[in-house]
């Protein structure tokens, strides 16, 4: 197997336990993975050599939360709600009725261009769910294409959101039904996560239950979007079912923060080892899109309740995939110190995805996903926001740019 030697790293930031971070470091990849981490004096030698030249390597982000299959514009909401114009969930419906008119062909390469956006912005890990179908057709179709593209290795995880939004002109009740019953087994091939909208507007605690509860059944895991818009009752549905992750958490009660960490009793986060429990999985990029008072990231972290950093990309409230700019803004905005964001968008995130045995640090044995940024130092992200950083992406150890 050729063996890849990366030398002269200025700054190596690992996410390993010790949240080790190497300097004048190398690194080897053979057959997909890391073979060899330490300083670049002592690197054993390898069939080929990539010269960091001093740039900075970290591992590839892990957006754990996306919602890609998509066609049409928003951008005309978007405006109006910079003019002061609120967020409503009804905005969905204005997707699903594009996106219903796309073939599968123009769905996949829709994808598939989001997928590179994020990669070339050093996404090597990435969830990405259904939820712009609403019908029981539509959904499979959606959640096929996904699992087609899971398959080609350009997605890692399928979640089912048919619990996005009650379609316009259907009632709420049988809709759910739908949702919690045939719709699921007509995705559950196809997707390994479930995850409802738990909103005023959306679907109540009781409806996101029904359908929560059936996914779990059905030998899927659960995520929530919750807490968005307001107080509500997401995060302790969340905690109630033992979702992997609650996302948004825009509005939090001291209650919600209690659960939440309460979940976290049976991990030993310096050994990142145990049981985890309810990921925060915040979303920046969004609360600023839709002028929502950014997540109480530092309360969480400080609380013991583990956080991920995502992109949230959707055409609705927040249209970009770059995790870099998400991790940045956590950094100038949300109190978290580089290395808390770090960690929120690679390992974190990893570990709500049930992830982090192969992807999210930078550690003998796993994947080789790294992000070389053009940079002496990863503060870079955030201390000059905006600049085209990615220098180099790796995925499995092959690189992708
Ligand atoms: N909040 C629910 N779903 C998406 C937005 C969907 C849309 O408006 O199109 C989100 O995560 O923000
Ligand atoms: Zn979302």
């Amino acid at each position: 197997m050729t063996t890849t030697l990366i030398t002269n790293i200025g700054e190596l930031v690992t996410v390993d336990q010790a949240d080790r971070v190497l300097r004048d470091a190398a690194l080897i990849i053979e057959g997909g993975r890391i073979a060899w981490i330490g300083s670049a004096d002592q690197a054993p030698p390898a069939d080929e050599r990539f010269d960091a030249a001093g740039r900075t390597v970290l591992p590839g982000w892990v957006d754990s939360h996306t919602h890609l299959v998509f066609d049409g514009d928003r951008s005309e909401e978007f405006e109006a709600r910079m003019a002061g114009a609120d967020y409503v969930a009804g905005g969905i419906s204005t997707t699903v009725e594009a996106t219903r008119k796309a073939s599968d062909a123009q769905l996949k390469t829709l994808v598939s261009r989001r997928i590179a956006e994020a990669v070339a912005g050093g996404t090597t890990y990435l969830e990405t769910k259904t939820g712009y179908g609403l019908s029981l057709d539509e959904e499979a179709r959606h959640a096929r294409l996904l699992d087609e593209l899971r398959q080609a290795g350009e997605v890692d995880a399928v979640t089912y959101l048919g619990a996005h939004l009650v379609p316009p002109g259907e009632k709420a009740e049988s809709y759910t039904a739908l949702a919690a019953g045939p719709m699921l087994e007509a995705v559950s091939q196809h997707v390994q996560w479930a995850d409802v909208f738990c909103e005023e507007g959306a679907f109540t605690a009781d409806q996101s239950r029904q359908v929560l509860s059936a996914a779990k059944e059905a030998g899927l895991g659960l995520r929530v979007h919750g807490n968005q818009l307001g107080q509500g009752p997401g995060v302790q549905l969340a905690v109630e079912l033992g979702a992997a992750s609650v996302d948004h958490v825009n509005y939090l009660s001291e209650a919600d923060i209690e659960a939440l960490q309460s979940t976290w009793a049976g991990w030993d986060a310096g050994q990142a080892e145990g049981t985890p429990g309810t990921t925060a999985t915040c979303l920046p990029a969004c609360d600023l899109s839709t002028r929502q008072p950014l997540a109480p990231a530092r309360q969480l972290l400080d609380a013991g309740v583990a956080i991920a950093l995502a992109s949230n990309c959707n055409p609705g409230t927040s249209y970009t995939t770059s995790m870099n700019f998400n991790v940045s803004t956590a950094v100038l905005q949300m109190r978290l110190s580089l290395k808390e964001a770090i960690r929120a968008a690679t390992f974190s995130a990893a570990v709500s995805l049930g992830a982090h045995h192969e992807v999210g640090s930078l550690e003998v044995g796993k994947r080789a996903d790294l992000h070389m940024l053009d940079a002496p130092r990863a503060i870079h992200l955030a201390y000059r926001p905006g600049m085209p950083m990615t220098y180099a992406v790796w995925r499995k150890g092959q690189r992708l740019r």
